[in-house]
């Protein structure tokens, strides 16, 4: 089939790569034109395991391609999947659905008889009725919209595309739902479940889904505060816990946090547009609090090991991305730590190994190095934020050497304690306590 692809960062590249890979001819659509020039040349302009060979593979090809024409795009397309941003509003919690409604604007009025429009972004309950209202308006009862909401984990991007967990439909005819399972066809033949359902529970599913998760984390980063206070280990918890299949072992990585383009800012729209609904969830605005808490408690840390106070203190940060195998430093824990404590007037030397170049246009006042080790180098505290597997494999009696003072606070629950503190680190992680004795306060 020839699908459209209208947006082509972390989701619609992935998207309209994997859409490629399943044999459709593609073309992506961004009114960004430097994103769009890297995708002509085969480049993906950030870092997602896998979808670079794919891209180059399939723009070799001709079977994908890009433009940052609508004309071309209406023209092109049986089936258009929306896939831009919906970001939190500045001034309030609810979703930014600028890019969405203009997506429907610009495409509707040049849509041919019989397109199909499918949106994939995450937005709040009713978004997809008002704008079947005004697809209606734009481009005649031929064009119809259906809601396809996507699931997939950054770093697990391509995975979860070509074999999601389930494929959501949301639509108002038969048609749709037949163009639709032709577009995934290899995927359902694959096994994965077909959920069908009507625009409202659709869009709920995939905001569900994100406050379920963020749920389960700052679940386990509230034990985690009580395991601090009682002198327990919530990584021994979890895993207790996890092995009742009703709780599942899953999701329950006590931390810093969840951070990202995703749960943060879906949460506070669901909370938003309940409200508006009539309906309390205030637990997320709580789930949300947790969150931050943990953010705190890492910048709290930083400053007992420091003696009370940060400034002129040399701190390094390994970690930039909001995860491992992403450079995606949207709502970063890591970051966010970083800039406080710089605030505070601390010395602050982050590494990544992909996400610097963002960290470094977004936060160009801290301090960047190009290796671990480098940024140890003198330090008084190291910050342990995003657990990148090369940190696991630091060795901590080298690093002593480099340290200015050897003290790390593991904010993600992965480094090997006793190992740490065998080499002469005085070792701190959230929600365990200190190895060889109770957590110091
Ligand atoms: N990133 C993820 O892992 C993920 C997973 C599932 C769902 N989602 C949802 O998908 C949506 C997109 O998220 P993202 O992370 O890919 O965002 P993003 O910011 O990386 O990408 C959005 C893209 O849309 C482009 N764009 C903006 N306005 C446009 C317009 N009018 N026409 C064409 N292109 C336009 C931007 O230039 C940008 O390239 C959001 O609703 C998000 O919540 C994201
Ligand atoms: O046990 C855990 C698991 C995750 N995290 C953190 O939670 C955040 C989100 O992680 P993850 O969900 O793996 O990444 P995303 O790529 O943001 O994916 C989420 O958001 C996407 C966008 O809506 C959805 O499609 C995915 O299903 C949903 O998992 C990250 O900061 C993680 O470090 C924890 O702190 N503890």
């Amino acid at each position: 089939m020839r699908l459209t692809v209208i947006g082509t960062g972390y989701l619609g590249a992935t998207h309209a790569a994997c859409m490629a890979e399943l044999g459709h001819e593609v073309l992506g659509v961004d009114v960004d034109p430097d994103k769009i020039a890297a995708l002509r040349a085969g480049r993906v302009p950030f870092h997602e395991p896998g979808l670079p060979e794919l891209i180059a593979q399939h723009t070799a090809t001709g079977r994908l391609r890009f433009t940052t024409s609508y004309e071309e795009a209406a023209a092109f397309g049986q089936v258009h999947f929306s896939c831009v941003g919906t970001p939190q509003s500045k001034d309030s919690e609810a979703a930014d659905l600028t890019y969405v409604d203009a997506v429907i604007e610009n495409l509707g009025p040049l849509l041919p008889e019989g397109a199909l429009v499918v949106g994939k972004s995450t937005v709040p309950v009713g978004t997809a009725d008002r704008l079947a209202g005004r697809l209606a308006e734009l481009a005649g009862p031929g064009a119809e919209l259906a809601w396809n909401p996507e699931f997939l984990r950054e770093g697990f991007a391509v995975a979860d595309t070509l074999r999601p967990d389930r494929l959501v439909l949301g639509v108002r005819s038969a048609r749709a739902e037949e163009l639709l399972r032709a577009v995934y066809a290899p995927v359902i033949a694959a096994g994965t479940p077909v959920v069908s359902a009507d625009f409202p529970t659709a869009e709920l599913v995939k905001t569900a889904a994100n406050a379920f998760l963020a749920t389960k984390i700052s679940f386990i980063n509230a034990m985690a505060e009580v395991c601090e206070a009682a002198g327990a280990d919530v990584s021994v918890l979890a895993e207790a816990i996890g092995h009742d299949e009703r709780i599942g072992r899953k999701f329950l990585r006590a931390g810093v946090g969840f951070g990202g383009g995703c749960l943060p800012k879906d949460i506070r729209a669901f909370a938003h547009r309940a409200d508006e609904l009539g309906v309390s969830l205030a637990f997320l605005r709580e789930v949300d609090r947790i969150n931050m808490r943990r953010r705190d408690r890492v910048v709290e840390l930083a400053r007992d090991l420091c003696g009370g106070a940060v400034l002129g203190a040399r701190i390094a940060v390994l970690g930039a991305a909001f995860k491992p195998d992403s450079d995606d430093i949207r709502d970063s824990p890591a970051l966010n730590v970083a800039a406080r404590l710089r605030l505070d007037g601390a010395d602050v030397t982050v590494y990544d190994p992909q996400a610097m170049d963002n960290a470094r246009k977004a936060f160009p006042l801290l301090g960047y190095a190009l290796s671990a080790e480098e940024a140890v180098r003198g330090a008084d505290v190291v910050l342990h934020l995003t657990e990148w597997p090369e940190f696991r494999e630091l060795d901590p009696e080298r690093l002593r050497t480099l340290a200015g003072r050897p003290r790390i606070v593991d904010g993600r629950g992965v480094l090997d304690a006793g190992r740490w503190a065998a080499a002469g680190w005085e070792f701190r992680a959230l929600g365990r306590p200190a190895p060889g004795g109770e957590e110091r306060q």
